[in-house]
């Protein structure tokens, strides 16, 4: 190997708490970074997931872990923002804009100035907000910066599905849409199985599909976050797999179709704003959002979704 080209994957993570550990720990064991940075304003507590996740390295993948400085940002294809207060119980999302937004106003420009060629990954809370937030104070084109969104929500949805309809989770097809948060949209129109819509697939298999049990599977999906920090604090694990597959799609180039945040315009009416949609995943980032056929009420929510998100950032000062 000629070492002047040589030129290894770095993934930057800021903030090495619950979900920037866990998605180091995630990301190690997938191999797909050759380098893991983390940075935290907790230089201590950066400094031990730094020890801890290198004494895994000999069981796992080859891969050089250290605490950095956001010098250490450069030349990273991903810097993932994990960093900034997460909801206590009883907490929206939403409740924490104010705060982290005056953290992110200090980590984004250090990111930038020092990696003004990557991609950045937000997964901080209200993510789709502080998603637009990130793009507005890196500067950086729309489609390199991107939020996790609603892959999380997406996720527990088809756990949920499956759980239901007995079958394969990663044989269920549906998305959730919209906000990452209380008003967020399932696409019960497009959900399937096999290609079969529910309705479809309950007919041909004796199996219920009540308006009920489809609406309570909905509200388990959407409140799960709330149901996880009242038991035991926070959440990481699923949001920390998350994290690694858009990583995934990004290293490899995969263009995956995957419910992350990106920047929207003209659809549906809805415009300049971060939202989850399907949207395809590579190298460059978010590349292309997919027009999806709606219904009349999804389109309503995915609406309501945007006014709700667009509000809260035209109070944020962002110039
Ligand atoms: N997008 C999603 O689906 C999910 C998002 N989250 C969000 O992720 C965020 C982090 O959650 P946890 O890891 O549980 O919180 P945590 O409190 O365990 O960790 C936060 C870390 O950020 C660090 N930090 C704070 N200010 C900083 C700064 N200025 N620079 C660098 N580091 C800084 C802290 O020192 C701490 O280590 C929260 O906003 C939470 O709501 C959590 C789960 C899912
Ligand atoms: C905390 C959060 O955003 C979640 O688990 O969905």
């Amino acid at each position: 190997m000629n070492v002047s080209t040589h030129n290894p994957t770095r993934v930057a993570i800021i903030g090495t708490g619950n979900v920037g550990a866990t998605f180091a720990y995630a990301l190690m064991l997938s191999g797909l970074a050759a380098e893991i940075v983390l940075i935290d304003v907790n230089k201590s507590k950066a400094q031990g997931e730094a020890m801890d996740l290198n004494h895994a390295v000999p069981l796992a993948h080859p891969t050089r872990i250290w605490s950095g400085t956001y010098e250490d940002c450069a030349g990273a294809v991903l810097t993932v923002v994990t960093a900034g207060a997460a909801q206590k119980p009883g907490e929206t999302r939403l409740d924490l804009v104010q705060r982290n937004t005056a953290i992110f106003r200090s980590i984004i420009p250090e990111i930038v100035k020092y990696n003004p060629d990557g991609l950045i990954l937000i997964a901080t809370n209200p993510v789709d907000i502080l998603t637009y937030v990130s793009w507005k104070l890196s500067g950086l084109p729309k489609k390199r910066v991107i939020g996790s969104g609603t892959i999380l929500d997406t996720a527990r949805f088809r756990y949920l599905l499956s759980e239901h309809f007995d079958v394969d989770p990663r044989s269920v097809h549906a998305y959730i849409v919209g906000e990452h948060g209380d008003s967020e949209v399932p696409v019960w129109s497009l959900a399937n199985i096999a290609g079969m819509r529910l309705p479809m697939f309950c007919a041909a298999n004796g199996m219920s599909c009540q308006d009920d049990a489809l609406d309570h599977i909905f509200q388990q999906t959407r409140d799960a976050a709330y149901e996880i920090i009242e038991r035991k604090g926070s959440t990481y694990y699923a949001i920390g797999t998350g994290l690694v597959r858009i990583a995934e799609a990004i290293i490899r180039d995969q263009s995956t179709v995957l419910s992350i945040s990106s920047y929207i315009e003209d659809y549906y009416g809805i415009d300049d704003v971060y939202i989850s949609l399907p949207t395809i995943v590579d190298r460059g980032g978010a590349e292309r959002t997919l027009r999806l056929e709606l219904s009349n009420e999804e389109i309503a929510g995915l609406q309501n979704s945007a006014k709700v998100l667009k509000e809260i950032i035209s109070q944020l000062n962002l110039g």
